[in-house]
């Protein structure tokens, strides 16, 4: 299998105040391999959206080196990597973003207007097609007021998945929902990682991570332990018994 992408030695640093640092992230080693579903749990305040921005470029390494697609990002010029979170990369967030003077299907489509080329027409058919996919085609010409959270997420994946990214990244995309929506939202996110896009999100929801096939768990900046499970096969037993697996093992890990 081919990594998506390779983070070696990986740490981030902030500067707070004259003298002070924080160390965040300390000498992360993490493959991630293509077509796989991750989700990074751990104590509040240990890394894991640290992680989650600077794997994916959205922030910058304080040394080490992020591999995506075999490209060193960590040294791009913002332009250049933000070409490739367009073009290669989806964002979802808790806090869904949307712009609030557009419809739901505009606000789909931004990403792929973005390219002063895009065909507007074509542009338009696939934000209706991923409007389908994900159940709110009907809410298509309504705006951010008239959809509930687990409808303006759907929006939001739609959005993350118009320019056909070959990873989706994701902080904590369901923290905000009721346990149904979190249900379809990570049904939605099962499928896709089914028809080949990677898929890394960061929950502190057992429920989410058993839909993943592994969980990293994070303290203090570090990895400390990683768990490979096989896919989800969509079975109601298959998911108790991984959310019960996870928890023994979190316990294990002393969370
Ligand atoms: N830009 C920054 N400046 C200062 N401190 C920061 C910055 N970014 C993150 N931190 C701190 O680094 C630590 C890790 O933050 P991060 O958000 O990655 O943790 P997390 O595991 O995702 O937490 P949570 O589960 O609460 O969202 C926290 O103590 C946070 O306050």
């Amino acid at each position: 299998m081919t990594n998506i992408i390779e983070a070696l030695s990986v740490n981030k640093k902030v500067k707070l105040g004259k003298d002070n640092e924080l160390h965040i992230l300390k000498n992360i080693n993490l493959e991630i391999e293509e077509g796989e579903f991750v989700s990074v749990m751990g104590p509040s305040g240990s890394g894991k959206s640290t992680l989650l921005y600077n794997v994916s470029g959205m922030d910058r390494i304080t040394s080490g080196s992020v591999k995506f697609k075999g490209r060193e990002i960590g040294g791009l010029k913002e332009e250049e990597l933000a070409k490739i979170r367009l073009k290669n990369m989806g964002f979802i967030f808790q806090d869904i973003n949307l712009l609030k003077n557009l419809s739901l299907i505009d606000n789909v489509m931004f990403p792929a207007l973005v390219s002063k080329d895009a065909d507007k027409k074509a542009v338009h058919q696939k934000a209706k097609k991923l409007l389908e996919m994900t159940g709110i085609e009907m809410l298509a010409d309504h705006n951010i007021t008239q959809a509930s959270g687990g409808q303006l997420q759907r929006v939001g994946i739609c959005r993350a998945l118009i320019n056909n990214p070959d990873i989706i990244f994701g902080d904590e995309p369901t923290g905000a929902l009721d346990s149904k929506s979190t249900k379809e939202i990570m049904s939605i996110l099962a499928e896709i990682n089914k028809k080949g896009t990677t898929v890394m999100i960061v929950t502190h929801d057992v429920k989410v991570a058993a839909k993943t096939e592994r969980v990293l768990y994070m303290v203090d900046g570090n990895i400390v332990a990683q768990k490979k499970m096989r896919k989800y096969n969509g079975h109601p037993d298959d998911i108790k018994e991984k959310e019960e697996s996870i928890m023994k093992w979190l316990a294990e890990n002393g969370f």
